[in-house]
């Protein structure tokens, strides 16, 4: 089932989105030890945040020590540079965790010793990865780009058919930078729960792509007909014009 919540307002789809994990959480946690998640990079990075760092009640809310965090894609550079997606949820969440002498979520990164300037080693990264990742993930939070991509799942991509592999690398990216690894359907397809953020009225033309009758292929597309329950949070920039019903979380 897919649902989309709306808000006029950014601070407020921050605030939905982190009462929607903190809810999830709660339900696994009451008869498992850890919440296993996964984020994404680009502009969630933001949202989370606002929503679950900034937010001072939420805040109090998040059982960090029981968190697990992987990532539905990465992108094959050191983790300290400005495009690794671990680089992003290291400084929008876990540097003020640290600063603030929190508890951590444990965090699970690429093989950072594996990075070759070549990319020698891109296949040995997505199988290391593979092999640390949970059978089933609770919970995978996923931006939307401009374009319909997921993780770094890509419009006409062929990975997007890829079944043996449960992480698999991309060597072309149409996005920089252009070596990835990413989750591929089957990791989607058996998860409890999918969540997308997507902001801003440059997504209207790709969401009325995605949610109109017409099928596209988009990868969002893809995840939304997986089956798996699928929440929506949007603001009403990027909803304009869509054809979706939305609520409120
Ligand atoms: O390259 C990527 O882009 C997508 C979408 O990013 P957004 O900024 O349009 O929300 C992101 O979900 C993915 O993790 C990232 O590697």
């Amino acid at each position: 089932m897919v649902k989309v919540f709306a808000y006029d307002d950014s601070a407020d789809v921050a605030n939905s989105v982190a009462q929607y994990i903190i809810k999830i959480q709660d339900e696994v946690l009451a008869s498992a030890p850890t919440f296993k998640l996964a984020v994404s990079g680009g502009s969630l990075g933001k949202v989370l945040k606002r929503g679950l760092i900034e937010n001072d009640e939420n805040q109090a809310k998040i059982q960090w020590g029981k968190w697990e965090v992987y990532f539905s894609d990465e992108r094959l550079v050191p983790l300290d540079h400005e495009d690794s997606n671990y680089g992003l949820f290291n400084e929008m969440v876990l540097s003020t965790l640290k600063a603030k002498a929190l508890t951590l979520p444990k965090v699970y990164t690429i093989d950072e010793s594996l990075l070759k300037e070549d990319g020698s080693k891109d296949v040995e990264i997505a199988e290391a990865y593979s092999k640390i990742l949970p059978a089933k993930l609770d919970l995978i939070l996923l931006g939307c780009g401009p374009d319909g991509h997921t993780c770094s799942l890509f419009p006409g991509h062929e990975l997007l058919k890829e079944r043996s592999k449960t992480i698999a690398n991309i060597t072309n990216s149409p996005k920089p930078p252009p070596r990835r690894i990413t989750f591929t359907f089957p990791v989607l397809e058996a998860a409890s729960s999918i969540c997308f953020v997507a902001e801003g009225a440059g997504k209207a033309p790709i969401l009325t792509q995605i949610f109109s009758e017409a099928k596209s292929g988009l990868p969002c597309e893809l995840v939304n007909a997986t089956g798996v329950p699928t929440a929506w949070f949007v603001d009403t920039a990027a909803v304009k014009g869509v054809p979706v019903t939305v609520s409120k979380f």
